[in-house]
């Protein structure tokens, strides 16, 4: 089924490596095929109006972050990091079509918004994916790089495990009125490479722990600054101790359905967000906006040493395109 769709299979050494299908997305959809036009409305993207294998089929390393303007800032860092010509600034965004989502491309590497919350990164997968699909691509690695709230802030967590908020790892998703247990298990290799490109960095500090994805930014991670508030700061602090105690270093809003959806279609994926504040001294973030903007460059400069890594797809990329002179 997969492979009547797709180009002959080619040999690399991840390929060899991955357990994906020679590196293809899975979609896991039988009506797909049948469809004569696949239109991804939230992208203003379509099979029939776009050639998706010719504006996407080099794409090695996406990134996806809930705002406009890191996901921009993060395309243009890639397009000056992997020295691509032309001035980076007027990256145009390809969903311009749409406010749903932003995407911008330097070279091999997309940077996509998704938005708040489950469902709307969910929405974004889904297009995404299906996307990766139409245009053929192979041997993708996706990393979302967030801000959530955490205990040290300007510190780096890269997810060992995504939990929800009962600290299992596990997403439930409703299909119709049944309810779906997913894996939220993340690639651990990714996690150690990402871990080892860390230690290239010595003006941050950068760890592994749990994420804990909620559906909700006040009442679900014990804010007591919501409209709403019905348990007392002392719950409030128990429940937190016992995520710490659990393994829970940050908690955001989309790690779960993340790392489950990625894993069902055969992406490797990673989570790697920087604390804004700590939670246990406080709910609001009053950091200064220059502090914020220079912690959420942290994980996209831990991200670019890893695409730069010369053992990573790039390799494939720049052999294509004689572009290894510029790295
Ligand atoms: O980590 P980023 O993408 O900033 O998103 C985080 O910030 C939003 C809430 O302010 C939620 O979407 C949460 O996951
Ligand atoms: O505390 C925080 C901060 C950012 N995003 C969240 O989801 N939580």
């Amino acid at each position: 089924y997969f492979f009547l769709h797709s180009n002959p299979p080619k040999t690399s050494p991840h390929s060899l490596l991955l357990p994906h299908l020679n590196g293809l997305v899975h979609v896991k959809n039988p009506y797909l095929e049948s469809m004569d036009e696949d239109v991804l409305y939230h992208f203003s993207l379509g099979t029939k109006t776009h050639n998706l294998p010719v504006m996407f089929g080099d794409i090695k390393f996406i990134c996806v972050g809930g705002s406009p303007n890191r996901m921009k800032a993060f395309a243009q860092l890639m397009h000056k990091e992997l020295g691509l010509e032309g001035d980076g600034k007027d990256l145009k965004d390809i969903c311009a079509g749409t406010d749903r989502y932003s995407m911008y491309k330097a070279g091999p590497v997309l940077s996509i918004t998704h938005g708040m919350g489950v469902p709307s990164i969910s929405i974004m997968l889904h297009e995404l994916i299906k996307l990766l699909h139409h245009a053929k691509c192979r041997d993708v690695t996706i990393i979302r790089i967030g801000t959530p709230g955490g205990i040290d802030p300007g510190t780096v967590v890269i997810t060992d495990i995504a939990v929800d908020s009962f600290f299992k790892a596990q997403f439930q998703q409703v299909i119709l009125d049944n309810i779906v247990i997913r894996s939220t298990e993340l690639d651990k290799d990714l996690v150690e490479e990402l871990l080892n490109c860390s230690k290239e960095i010595h003006d941050f500090p950068t760890l592994t722990g749990h994420t804990m994805c909620t559906y909700d930014f006040y009442e679900g991670q014990g804010r007591l600054d919501g409209a709403l508030c019905s348990f007392s700061n002392e719950k409030k602090l128990e429940y937190l101790k016992r995520a710490y105690d659990a393994g829970v270093r940050n908690i955001e809003m989309e790690s779960t359905v993340f790392a489950a959806i990625c894993r069902l279609c055969g992406l490797k994926a990673a989570v790697v967000c920087v604390a804004l504040l700590n939670r246990l001294e406080g709910d609001q973030i009053k950091a200064p906006h220059e502090v914020l903007v220079e912690y959420q460059r942290r994980p996209q400069h831990l991200i670019s040493i890893f695409i730069k890594k010369p053992n990573q797809h790039l390799w494939h990329y720049c052999s294509s395109l004689n572009f290894s002179k510029h790295r």
